[in-house]
């Protein structure tokens, strides 16, 4: 059911009755008159002498505003008719001999008065002309106040340490990524069909033969078409690993836009999140009513049109979307102003039925990019994260000092797979936290998997608890009674949750978890508070983690000690719950069949650390944590055995990259042999590989602790492609072959 909003003209009725006292023809004999009349009358009941005051004063009041109607619909018809730029400004030439009060309540009368015109326009049925006349009137002011508030909510990086006071800015420590153009939307499916479709599209598209590499594409011109290509860029969608800083590039690129150092060209970006949007699954919205509610600014200034504008509107973290995204369902939508789910509105927006003149900027972890179909872009970016030399300029914006940025980079790079690893920013910004923390750098190995990595900065932050807020010093243990308490159920609601695949909850969430609301801001370095009421967006205090990482993270650890301590699998009770033939799998297999099952990878990350957690050496670094180590009746060996057969099973290119990344979780040593039979028999096959498998294969057989001294590119396949994406290992090792 549509339903049709009525055009609201926001606020009328108190503009008139401020704007309307004001008295245009003040000069006149009439008008002292009257003005000395009036301070005569008595503020009692009304008498004969005051009716005829009153009679005379709204003689006048008429002849006034009749005049200004006059006047000011004459304006209006010229801004209608002509190529003007703006109404507004061209008013301030009649302001000159007015004060600042003056002009201000004018300026507010002319602004009243558009409204009721369009109020008027609409009732007449001309609904563009009034369209187009708001659009005309309201977007400078509009603007200027969308871009303020961009401007206040962007300038901090969310990091979870606003609360210590000391948030960092987004513009001192943004830190240029490396993107390049390329990396096919479709390398995920593996559909007959949707091949064939691919491989005759392509025919069409020459451009898309371009290796990537050769267009890193600078941020700011994320919509600018290529060298080459004239057809303008509608729709872009960015893909990227987690952590490597996609929600950040979002916010520096509004952020640019609203300090007018870039694409001014573009007169509204509207940055959404799927997380907020999630919040509203239930609801039915307009697209105009979407922005409105988001963007109060736009419902306050009136505007109910965004076809004449340039409008980029960003959709962050597809990864995160709960909306049911049924593209070949979904029914037709071109009215902005229409009612429909969020999931319809979505799809046509994307699909162009809906503004088909706005520009549209979506982000997704890999795995989850084939919600969309691919046909929807006209260009796929991929941020690859950190090069060499950005690293350290991470390091040294992060530190201010220059020598504590060198002595903490120099020794990142004693560690070749930390090193590596720091391409992907949140690494950098846990390694940063962690040894900024570990003022004096301890000796011993630095963390060289993602677990490893995550537990030294769990560790770090319940030091940074113990010495905060209960006066411990720092040599004092870390982890009490209580503590470990905090984690579990922090624990338990990360796990909760991501089945549920909810990221933000609320206060019943936690107190079911049995988190005192009060205790968990404490724990403000994992777990955040982020208060929105004053967006109007909700209406309870809702809390998420700090990164969703640490969420996989948290809910990873939760299912390991439940597992270690009751022998309870949280996974196989799930698996009962859905009715499913009674298994007896072991442990292990269970959790990578269910990552497997996912269709956008939400257990990807989760199994990294549930399978990391497995390790006696990193069960020893959260000694103190876990009251017991043991481990299941599976031993790694047999793990190892059972991904390697998964891999052998014809996955997708995802599925195979991510369980390489649990061998090397697993430090598996024949893990640069896997990858070489699976290019080589075709398992892998470099057709099939996007730029960012390649890089995560990279980035495997670099941070593996296999010696790489002699490279032999002949084992892993014969192709000049596979040679190419696989130079970086080529240059790390001191012999190829
Ligand atoms: N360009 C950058 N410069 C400096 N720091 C960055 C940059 N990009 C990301 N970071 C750091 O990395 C963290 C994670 O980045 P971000 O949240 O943007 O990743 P993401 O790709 O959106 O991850 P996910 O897919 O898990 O949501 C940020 O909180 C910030 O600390």
């Amino acid at each position: 059911m549509h339903q049709k909003p009525e055009h609201s003209c926001v606020s009328l009725k108190s503009s008139m009755s401020k704007d309307f006292n004001l008295g245009f023809k003040e000069s006149t004999p009439a008008a002292e008159r009257v003005d000395q009349e009036s301070s005569k009358v008595p503020s009692g009941q009304p008498t004969k002498h005051h009716q005829a005051h009153l009679d005379s004063v709204f003689m006048l009041l008429e002849d006034n505003i009749m005049n200004f109607v006059k006047n000011e619909l004459k304006k209006i018809q010229k801004t209608l008719r002509s190529d003007y730029p703006e109404c507004l400004g061209s008013q301030k030439e009649d302001e000159g001999v007015l004060d600042d009060e003056d002009k201000e309540e004018t300026r507010n009368s002319r602004q009243a008065f558009v409204k009721i015109t369009l109020h008027f326009l609409r009732k007449l049925k001309q609904k563009e002309l009034a369209d187009f006349l708001q659009s005309r009137i309201f977007a400078p002011d509009f603007q200027h106040e969308l871009k303020s508030s961009l401007k206040e909510k962007f300038q901090c990086v969310f990091e979870g340490i606003a609360k210590a006071g000391n948030p960092a800015k987004l513009n001192q420590i943004f830190t240029e990524l490396y993107i390049t153009e390329g990396g096919t939307a479709e390398v995920n499916d593996e559909h007959e069909i949707r091949q064939i479709e691919t491989a005759s599209r392509k025919q069409y598209r020459p451009e898309t033969r371009i290796r990537p590499e050769e267009l890193t594409i600078r941020q700011e011109d994320i919509f600018k078409a290529l060298p080459g290509r004239d057809k303008p860029i509608r729709t872009v969608l960015t893909k990227g690993v987690a952590g490597i800083g996609k929600t950040v590039l979002t916010q520096k690129f509004t952020l640019d836009w609203a300090e007018g150092k870039a694409n001014q060209d573009i007169q509204f970006i509207f940055p959404f999140t799927f997380r907020e949007l999630n919040v509203l699954k239930e609801k039915k919205f307009s697209l105009v009513e979407l922005v409105h509610h988001f963007f109060t600014e736009t419902k306050q200034a009136g505007i109910c049109s965004f076809e004449d504008v340039q409008v980029v509107f960003i959709f962050d973290g597809l990864d995160e979307c709960r909306l049911p995204l049924d593209f070949h369902k979904a029914e037709i939508l071109t009215d902005p102003t229409l009612s429909n789910s969020l999931d319809v509105l979505l799809i046509n927006l994307i699909k162009g039925n809906l503004l088909p003149s706005a520009r549209l900027w979506i982000t997704t972890r890999p795995a989850a990019a084939n919600q969309i179909p691919p046909c929807c872009f006209d260009m796929v970016t991929e941020i690859r994260g950190f090069n060499d030399p950005q690293k350290e300029e991470y390091f040294r914006k992060r530190f201010r000092n220059e020598q504590q940025a060198c002595r903490i980079f120099s020794h990142i790079k004693t560690s070749r797979s930390l090193h590596i690893m720091c391409h992907i920013p949140v690494f950098c910004w846990i390694t940063a936290t962690v040894l900024d923390v570990l003022k004096t750098i301890e000796k011993g190995p630095l963390p060289k998997t993602l677990t490893e990595m995550y537990i030294h900065f769990l560790v770090v932050q319940a030091k940074v608890k113990k010495v905060k807020y209960d006066g411990g010093s720092e040599t004092d243990p870390h982890w009490s009674p209580e503590s470990r308490k905090m984690i579990e159920s922090l624990g338990k609601l990360a796990f909760e949750q991501l089945q549920k695949g909810n990221l933000i909850f609320y206060e019943s969430d936690l107190t079911e978890c049995g988190i005192d609301i009060t205790a968990a801001s404490v724990y403000s370095g994992v777990f955040t508070q982020i208060f929105r009421e004053e967006r109007g967006l909700y209406q309870d205090k809702v809390f998420c983690f700090i990164h969703l990482s640490v969420q996989e993270f948290l809910a990873a650890l939760h299912v390991h000690l439940t597992f270690i301590n009751s022998g309870v699998n949280l996974l196989e009770e799930q698996q009962k719950t859905s009715h499913q033939s009674e298994t007896d799998k072991p442990f292990y297999e269970t959790a990578v069949e269910k990552a497997l099952q996912s269709p956008n990878g939400h257990l990807d990350l989760f199994l990294r650390f549930l399978l990391g957690l497995s390790l006696e050496t990193n069960q020893t670094l959260l000694q103190g944590l876990l009251t017991q180590t043991g481990r299941s009746s599976q031993t790694n060996k047999e793990t190892v055995q059972y991904i390697k057969k998964m891999i052998s099973e014809n996955l997708s290119a995802e599925n195979n990259v991510n369980l390489f990344h649990c061998l090397n979780e697993l430090n598996d040593h024949s893990l640069v042999e896997e990858i070489q039979k699976s290019l080589r028999s075709g398992y892998l096959s470099a057709e099939k590989l996007s730029p960012a498998h390649w890089s995560a294969l990279v980035f495997i057989l670099l941070s593996s602790e296999k010696d790489l001294d002699v490279f032999d590119l002949k084992k892993y396949s014969a192709s000049e492609e596979a040679l190419l994406r696989l130079l970086p290992v080529v240059k790390a090792s001191s012999k190829a072959l």
